[in-house]
């Protein structure tokens, strides 16, 4: 039986596609297999290929590859190969995969002797198993063996041949005769013209294959590179020649014609055509024909290929609403329907579906109707809360409040809550606790310094980089409806006149307007009413009115001493150690250190900084271990110092305390913020109460001159305009109450006076220092100093009471670490001081007061 020898025999399907040069590129991959492939033997292959295209006598020089030069015409008696998939043209290789040891052996006899050649022939039908030269065409290529490894054999084409009669049939053996190819004129325009025509539809097919994958790029190069070279060759001959296309130009047109069969993808019988075609000029027209139906062929293939994107993204989005199908509001069904009609539109005209995609990918991905399920469970929530944070009792029982509402009402929504403190102090950890407790997905959204209502608002219309809002944004990443949303610093927000932030930010937390919040990106409305939106603020004056209106604020005023120690202790030493990889055991930090660290290197209300230094304590701990454990010494050294001392080093403990603080996190940052032991006279500390917490702050009032008539203040210390306007009134006062008790003293009528708030850097303001100032102008002007260890704190008005002030705890916090032994506070604030902790009032002396005189007693009421 005759074995036809193709493709379908080889390692390496030839027929794996249908792309015009998937015929070239396995027989290049085949023949990379066969010969390991590299640079030079890819370069080679092309040269053999160049040769014979170049060479219009392909058998003497055709190919660096071939090293014997055997003489045609000794082949005349040949094995005949039946080939299946395509004949042999000449200039190709082609392996073979030969399974047939008699066929083996005819062909390794043809290599090893003078005339390694056979005849390739194109069977003419596949499915006949008889052996005999009538199932094969009569008209082959003559192949020469270039390599046999077990059964695979390399050839490459090289002469037309036509069998003349059958030697034998095991294996098959024919006699031939080469065919020349009929004579023609080469300067005949016709026949130019056909070539050129090719040499354009070649560089058509090429163009049209540019979607060949990575793993192509071998052959594609291979063609690009033979089209340049073809383009470059008629460039050069319109330079040289100077005289134009069909003068002086002598190309060799029998092996353009073959070059483009070869690579066609057309139907084997149309190839045998070509092959067959001894008439140059109609070969010529046979190839053009078959190469222009692989241009077209390509462009299908491109299309379909650029069209499978899109047709598998538009399933897969397809996909993804199935199963919400039902949850998704009806107008966005409706959108989301009308965009895919858009999509098939687009791609019957062939346009560009770019911006439809993501504008589907946003609709079709937000968590339509998915909501976690609530935990209500406020005996859990409580143990989570306590988990997380220590303290905060008033804060917790506040959010505990909250959630059991949720539980009455089967919603936590309604007011929105606001924590605001200063930083550090746990507000971010407590709303992500909440979430935890709540069994809620969590997402922050920083709205400081957001200037653009289209931050939370999207981009409007479907453009290039356009994108939806952030709190669309952030529905897709936590995919529920239902998350816990946290909008951090609200109290920052930018301003822009034109593209105001705050309305948006009105529209997303208004529980009236946010069940249909309008993105301008995805042009539909979403229910936002089911997010559980609460907001951070350093302080709640800087919250725009309107959107205060909507908040519950609660107040995290800042941690004491004692309770900075137990976070420290029970909280961030452990979470930090388990961060560092260091095991508790390893490290003892001692209070005193801890304290050290609270009390000279983080005096701030909250407690980042404090967990930063002790970051950075295990840190240089954990260098320190890895340095011990790595074999950093040489055998010489180790052993001059003994084995032990490593081994100790490992098992050893590391022990923080004040005496080594400073190696592990440098020299203490604060100095004691008591300027005075003993205020002078006319100075008076104060309370002030800032974003960053509480602190105290001086007022110094000093003399400048005395005339008559000259009694005058002049204010320094970098002061906002309603402190400036305290300092007016604490004159006023000052003078009126020192008229009152000794009108002939005229110190305030006649002295020129300067009133400084020290750190004159900071900017300060509001009206509580009133109390403060009048005292300070006072004691310069009785030249008697007010009692040792006083703080105070209060608003005065012109008559001379004292109205209320703002950050009590803080306030009170910031006098304990400046150890004041008393505090005046206004009568107003009695009851927010009754709220605080014991801890926070023990040891302190206050007094509560209505009208100045009060304040006038307990400052200056003492013997000298
Ligand atoms: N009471 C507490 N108990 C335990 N850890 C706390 C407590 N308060 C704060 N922390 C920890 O302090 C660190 C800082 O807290 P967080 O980031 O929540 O502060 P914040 O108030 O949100 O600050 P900012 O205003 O700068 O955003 C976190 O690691 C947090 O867990």
């Amino acid at each position: 039986m005759l074995k036809p020898y193709t493709s379908h025999h080889m390692p390496l399907a030839i027929r794996v596609g249908s792309t015009p040069a998937n015929r070239s590129l396995l027989l290049l991959k085949a023949w990379s297999q066969q010969t390991r492939w590299n640079r030079s033997s890819h370069d080679l292959v092309r040269r053999a290929f160049f040769s014979t295209l170049t060479n219009s006598k392909p058998t003497v020089s055709c190919s660096a590859i071939v090293s014997s030069k055997p003489c045609l015409d000794n082949c005349l008696t040949v094995i005949a190969v039946p080939f299946r998939d395509g004949p042999l043209i000449p200039g190709f290789y082609m392996p073979l995969c030969v399974k047939d040891p008699k066929v083996l052996a005819a062909l390794q006899e043809s290599k090893s002797g003078e005339t390694p050649y056979a005849g390739a022939f194109l069977l003419k039908d596949d499915k006949d198993p008889s052996t005999s030269s009538s199932v094969i065409h009569q008209v082959g290529t003559l192949a020469q063996i270039l390599s046999i490894q077990g059964e695979q054999v390399i050839v490459i084409g090289r002469e037309r041949l036509q069998i003349t009669e059958m030697v034998g049939k095991d294996p098959l053996t024919v006699k031939t005769h080469h065919l020349k190819d009929k004579p023609y004129d080469k300067d005949d325009e016709v026949i130019r013209s056909t070539y050129f025509e090719v040499i354009s539809m070649l560089r058509d097919v090429v163009k049209t294959t540019s979607h060949w994958t990575e793993q192509d790029n071998i052959c594609n190069s291979n063609y690009r590179k033979l089209a340049e070279f073809l383009l470059q060759k008629r460039r050069r001959k319109l330079t040289d020649s100077g005289a134009g296309i069909f003068e002086a130009v002598d190309f060799n047109y029998q092996k353009l014609a073959d070059f483009g069969a070869g690579i066609s993808d057309a139907k084997k019988h149309k190839i045998q055509e070509v092959l067959e075609e001894l008439d140059v000029h109609k070969r010529l027209n046979l190839t053009l024909e078959l190469v222009k139906k692989q241009v077209e062929m390509n462009k299908i293939q491109l299309f379909h290929a650029s069209l499978f994107p899109v047709t598998h993204a538009t399933a897969t989005f397809k996909k993804r609403i199935e199963p919400i199908k039902e949850k998704i509001p009806k107008h966005v069904l409706k959108v989301i329907e009308e965009q895919f009609a858009k999509i098939d539109r687009i791609i019957r005209n062939y346009g560009s579906t770019d911006d439809i995609f993501t504008y589907v990918d946003w609709l079709t991905a937000l968590p339509w109707g998915k909501c976690s399920d609530d935990n209500f469970d406020v005996l859990r929530a409580e143990k989570i809360l306590d988990e997380d944070h220590y303290g905060l009792r008033d804060v917790k029982e506040r959010i505990l409040e909250f959630i059991a509402v949720g539980t009455l009402t089967g919603n936590p929504q309604g007011k929105i809550i606001c924590l605001s403190g200063p930083p550090g102090v746990g507000k971010t950890s407590i709303a992500r606790s909440v979430a935890r407790a709540l069994d809620r997905k969590f997402s922050r959204l920083a709205v400081g310094g957001l200037s653009d209502s289209s931050h939370i608002k999207g981009d409007r219309g479907v453009y290039i980089g356009a994108t939806p809002g952030k709190m669309v944004q952030c529905l897709k990443e936590v995919g529920t409806e239902n998350p816990l949303v946290l909008l951090d610093e609200i109290d920052k927000l930018g301003k822009k006149r034109s593209r105001d932030p705050e309305g948006a930010l009105l529209e997303l937390l208004d529980p009236q307007q946010n069940s249909h919040f309008l993105d301008y990106f995805l042009d539909v409305t979403i229910d936002l009413s089911k997010v559980l939106f609460v907001c951070t603020a350093n302080v709640t004056d800087m919250i725009p009115g309107p959107l205060l209106d909507r908040m519950e604020v609660i107040t995290l005023a800042g941690y004491t001493t004692d309770e900075k120690m137990h976070i420290a202790r029970d909280y961030l030493v452990k979470i930090v150690s388990g961060k560092c990889g260091i095991k508790p055991e390893q490290v003892d930090v001692s209070d005193t250190a801890l304290l050290s660290l609270i009390e000279n290197y983080c005096r701030e209300a909250g407690v980042r900084n404090l967990q930063k230094q002790i970051e950075k304590i295990f840190r240089k701990i954990a260098l320190k271990l890895v340095r011990q454990r790595a074999p950093a010494k040489t055998d010489l050294e180790s052993s001059a110092e003994g084995s032990m001392e490593q081994s100790t080093a490992v098992a050893e403990k590391f022990m923080i305390n004040e005496s080594n603080l400073a190696d592990y996190v440098g020299k203490p940052v604060f100095r004691g913020e008591k300027i005075y032991e003993q205020t002078p006279v006319g100075v008076v500390m104060g309370l002030a109460w800032t974003s960053m917490g509480g602190s105290t702050l001086y007022i110094e009032t000093t003399f400048v001159e005395e005339g008559e008539g000259k009694g005058c203040l002049h204010i320094t210390g970098h002061l906002g305009s309603v402190m400036k306007e305290s300092a007016e009134i604490a004159h006023t006062v000052a003078r009126r109450i020192m008229f009152d008790k000794d009108p002939k003293n005229l110190f305030f009528a006649n002295s020129k006076l300067h009133l400084h708030v020290p750190e004159g850097a900071t900017p300060k303001d509001g009206p509580s220092a009133g109390c403060t100032m009048i005292t300070s102008l006072l004691s310069l002007a009785m030249k008697k100093p007010v009692r040792k260890d006083l703080a105070m704190t209060g608003e005065v008005t012109l008559t001379g009471r004292i109205l209320p002030i703002g950050g009590l705890k803080e306030k009170t916090m910031a006098a304990r670490r400046s150890q004041v032994k008393e505090i005046i506070f206004p009568e107003a604030n009695r009851i927010d001081f009754e709220h605080l902790e014991e801890s926070f009032k023990e040891g302190l002396d206050v007094h509560f007061v209505d009208e100045y005189e009060q304040i006038f007693e307990l400052a200056f009421g003492y013997e000298q």
